[in-house]
């Protein structure tokens, strides 16, 4: 039996002689809305990248699905970088069909849905977007994909709090229950009321894996007075 969605055990990763993650041990379960909070360069964009396959670790094991990470779980997981993968001639309707083709398991109604809810036109023109509208459409893309597990790097980095609470209202419209979604941010207070659990990593290391309730019943706080308290210097 399978019992976690991914995996982590002792993942290691230096880029060059420089340490990125250390040690690094966790699991991720499924139907679970997941908060990876860290500061700046703490880590979270290598974590992701290991886990979707696209960088290795330098030590260590990942699995998605108990099957290590590489060609076979990558159709498991859907990675929406912290950059775009659209081309800037493209219109939204182009980099759909980008998807589309590039994904068997890219579902076009539901972006279709997503789209509208966006407020994204299949003819607007990927360059002339704005970052909040371009994240929004990313987004989509990420979402759209049939997979078990969604990995968003800072999907709320950079726009006001209006665009942010749209963006964060799609995720919780347009996400399904069988599957898991990690979201990385250290933008804890304006994200952390769709959380269900999450994970603090600094310095490469995980100090805290904790479900919301718990931090709040248990030690009273919030998600951002915890967040605070660990990261503070
Ligand atoms: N391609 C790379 N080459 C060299 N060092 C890198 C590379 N990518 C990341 N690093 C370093 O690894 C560490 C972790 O970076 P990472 O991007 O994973 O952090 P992060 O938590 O996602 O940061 P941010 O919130 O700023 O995006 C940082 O010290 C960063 O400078």
């Amino acid at each position: 039996m399978v019992d976690k969605l991914m995996k982590f055990e002792g993942v290691s990763k230096s880029y060059r002689s420089k340490p990125a993650l250390n040690n690094v041990s966790f699991g991720v379960d499924s139907g679970k809305i997941i908060g990876l909070l860290g500061t700046n360069g703490s880590g979270k964009s290598t974590l992701m990248k290991i886990a979707a396959g696209l960088i290795p670790a330098s030590s260590g094991s990942v699995s998605v699905l108990g099957a290590p990470v590489g060609l076979g779980t990558k159709s498991a997981v859907s990675f929406m970088p912290d950059r775009p993968l659209t081309e800037s001639w493209m219109k939204v309707r182009d980099a759909v069909g980008f998807y589309r083709d590039f994904y068997s398991d890219f579902d076009e109604e539901k972006a279709k849905k997503m789209l509208d809810f966006m407020n994204l036109k299949d003819t607007d023109r990927v360059s002339s977007l704005s970052k909040g509208m371009n994240e929004r459409l990313q987004l989509t893309l990420a979402l759209s994909r049939q997979a078990k597990l969604y990995l968003l790097d800072e999907p709320i980095g950079g726009v006001d709090p209006v665009a942010r609470a749209k963006i964060l209202d799609a995720i919780v419209e347009f996400y399904s229950e069988d599957s898991s979604l990690v979201i990385s941010t250290h933008l804890v207070r304006d994200i952390e009321r769709i959380f269900d659990e999450v994970i603090f990593i600094r310095n490469g290391e995980i100090v805290l894996q904790e479900e919301v309730e718990d931090i709040r019943l248990k030690h009273g706080k919030s998600v951002d007075d915890m967040f605070k308290e660990v990261f503070a210097e």
